[in-house]
């Protein structure tokens, strides 16, 4: 039997037709399942082992909420609930305890979320076996670090329980950082039930109401699967069942060049898969089809798909529909302090949003910076996180990392804002470090202002881009010029020389400030 396919365009030519993201009935066949996931979990509410911190004593504990749902209660249980325990949920939980918040996190699969049980976890464990078997099996690199290796082979049920252990051993940490610091974990599919309250429980079994005086969404995402492809998770796959590695197949069709596309496309090739063309006589048949005009382009007969267009909101059943507030394209609309906004345009009162949910930037660590925003908010402290300085990185070899903006939006910024920008480039070929490892190929880039020397945005391709990136976007948060950290002094030999230079080739205009790390202490 044929499984078929119909796509816009192969992997290798990604499309930007978001118009697919929609709460179509995919999406809702998704949420279904995971409901129906949710629906088997444990039901108890664990409270032992917990040592809790002190409290501010902001909010009183009650029983069971009363009044209407549309009635906001007096008295709270909890100062902060948090809905959904992905590492957007942990992240805000953990700085909530740390400013004494009575805090609980309501969890209806397992601790972790997507980053650590289908997501960036156990993807950078494949990743970085894929890594070694890529350098192991290249006798040209092999031979110019003067090694000698017989033929590289791996065991694909080692490499699986090595991204299987791994999500364990996170969701473990996890789980008990937020037990050990006094957050409740309540168990159970949450939905609001009108405003600060939120029940939980087994869906259609068990209703527990509990009451806070803020609230935060965290609920994360699922796979997008464009309408017309089947997924049977056996040779039409997402990344949910790709992370699992039950087979490597000859032939795969990866659909979809984003960040899953190209870490899953590193993966299968260093394994030994054939990524595209296709050959005859294959369990799946993907058409390719011109985005804009329909026409038929190819078609494509493989072992397998896999399936990376994206990923859709998880929202579905959360009862926003309680609180007046409708989503977007299955995203919760929310302003720049991740407040949610509902169907009239106004604020919902201490009701937020962070994460994959609301859709500002579809990465773990932005989701956890979200949720500390709002905690430093709801505790009295105005916070608005800065996107332009979060780092992103995609996990390929060699890897690919940026910060800010890419060349052609600061262009238009500065077109329409009236100023000049420029812009550097530095090699990994004359980096000392990445020769000695035999890694030349790469280069970093950086876009700012010359009049000021803004950082406006750092591009860096080459080895260990994702730990180098960080220099970079340290710059941005803090509002570090050029003129300034161009006099830090960076160790050698590392890669970090390569940002070094990177910085010391901008040319600009402004004087450096007068606490530029060069001055020497002044003598009393
Ligand atoms: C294959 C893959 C690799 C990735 N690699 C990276 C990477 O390397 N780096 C990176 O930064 N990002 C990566 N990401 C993205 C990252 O995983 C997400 O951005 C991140 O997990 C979002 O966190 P979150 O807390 O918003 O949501 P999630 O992690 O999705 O967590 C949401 C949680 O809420 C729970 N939930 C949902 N609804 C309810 C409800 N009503 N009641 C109770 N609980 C509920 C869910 O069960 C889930 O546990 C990757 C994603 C994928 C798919
Ligand atoms: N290293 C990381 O940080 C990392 C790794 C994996 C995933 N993620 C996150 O997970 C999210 C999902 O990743 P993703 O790679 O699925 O999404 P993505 O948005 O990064 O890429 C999806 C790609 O699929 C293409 N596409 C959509 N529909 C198509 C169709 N019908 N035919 C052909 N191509 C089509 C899009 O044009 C796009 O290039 C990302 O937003 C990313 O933030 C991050």
């Amino acid at each position: 039997m044929h499984s078929t396919l119909s796509f816009s365009q192969a992997t290798t030519v990604p499309t930007t037709n978001y118009a697919f993201h929609s709460q179509s009935p995919i999406n809702l066949r998704f949420c279904g399942l995971r409901r129906e996931a949710f629906g088997i979990s444990i039901l108890t509410r664990s409270s032992s082992g917990r040592v809790r911190l002190s409290t501010r004593g902001r909010s009183k504990r009650t029983s069971a909420s009363t009044g209407n749902n549309g009635t906001p209660p007096k008295s709270f249980d909890y100062d902060l609930i948090i809905i959904g325990a992905g590492v957007g949920g942990h992240g805000a939980a953990l700085h909530a305890v740390e400013k004494g918040l009575k805090t609980a996190i309501i969890e209806g699969d397992v601790v972790g979320g997507t980053c650590v049980n289908r997501g960036c976890v156990p993807s950078k464990a494949l990743l970085a076996v894929s890594g070694r078997m890529r350098e192991l099996q290249s006798e040209h690199h092999m031979k110019a670090l003067g090694l000698q290796v017989s033929a590289a082979g791996y065991d694909r049920q080692g490499v699986a329980d090595h991204a299987n252990n791994l999500a364990s051993k996170i969701r473990s940490n996890l789980t008990n950082s937020m037990k050990a610091l006094g957050v409740d974990i309540l168990t159970g599919f949450g939905t609001i039930v009108g405003p600060q309250k939120v029940k939980y429980g087994k869906v259609g079994f068990t209703d527990n109401v509990v009451t806070a005086k803020d609230i935060i969404i965290a609920t994360g995402s699922v796979p997008f699967v464009p309408k017309g492809i089947e997924v049977d998770g056996k040779t039409v796959i997402t990344s949910d069942h790709a992370l699992k590695l039950e087979f490597v197949p000859d032939w795969i069709a990866i659909v979809g060049s984003g960040y899953i596309g190209l870490e899953f496309s590193d993966v299968y090739t260093a394994l030994g898969s054939e990524i595209t063309p296709a050959r005859d006589g294959k369990p799946v048949i993907v058409e390719l089809t011109d985005a804009k005009t329909k026409e038929h382009k190819d078609t494509l007969e493989v072992d397998a798909a896999l399936i990376a267009t994206g990923r859709a909101p998880f929202t579905y059943g959360l009862g926003l529909e309680n609180i007046n507030v409708v989503t977007q394209r299955g995203f919760v609309p929310v302003d720049e302090r991740m407040r949610v906004i509902d169907a009239n345009g106004n604020l919902v009162p201490h009701l937020y949003c962070i994460g994959d949910a609301n859709g500002k930037m579809m990465l773990a660590h932005a989701a956890s910076a979200q949720g500390i925003s709002v905690v430093e908010q709801v505790t009295g402290r105005d916070h608005v996180l800065n996107h332009l300085s979060v780092p992103a990185a995609c996990f390929t070899h060699p890897e690919i990392s940026m910060v800010g903006l890419t060349e052609p939006q600061a262009r238009e910024k500065a077109e329409k804002e009236g100023f000049e920008i420029s812009v550097a480039k530095t090699s990994f070929k004359a980096n000392t470090k990445a020769l000695a490892e035999n890694e030349g190929e790469g280069l970093a880039k950086l876009i700012y202002r010359p009049d000021n020397g803004e950082i406006l945005g750092v591009h860096i391709f080459g080895l260990h881009a994702a730990d180098l990136i960080h220099e970079a976007s340290n710059a941005v948060a803090l509002g570090t010029r050029i003129q300034d950290i161009r006099f830090a002094v960076h160790a050698h030999p590392t890669l970090s020389e390569v940002l070094d230079e990177l910085f010391k080739s901008a040319k600009v205009n402004a004087p450096e400030s007068t606490s530029s790390p060069i001055s020497e202490p002044v003598a009393a």
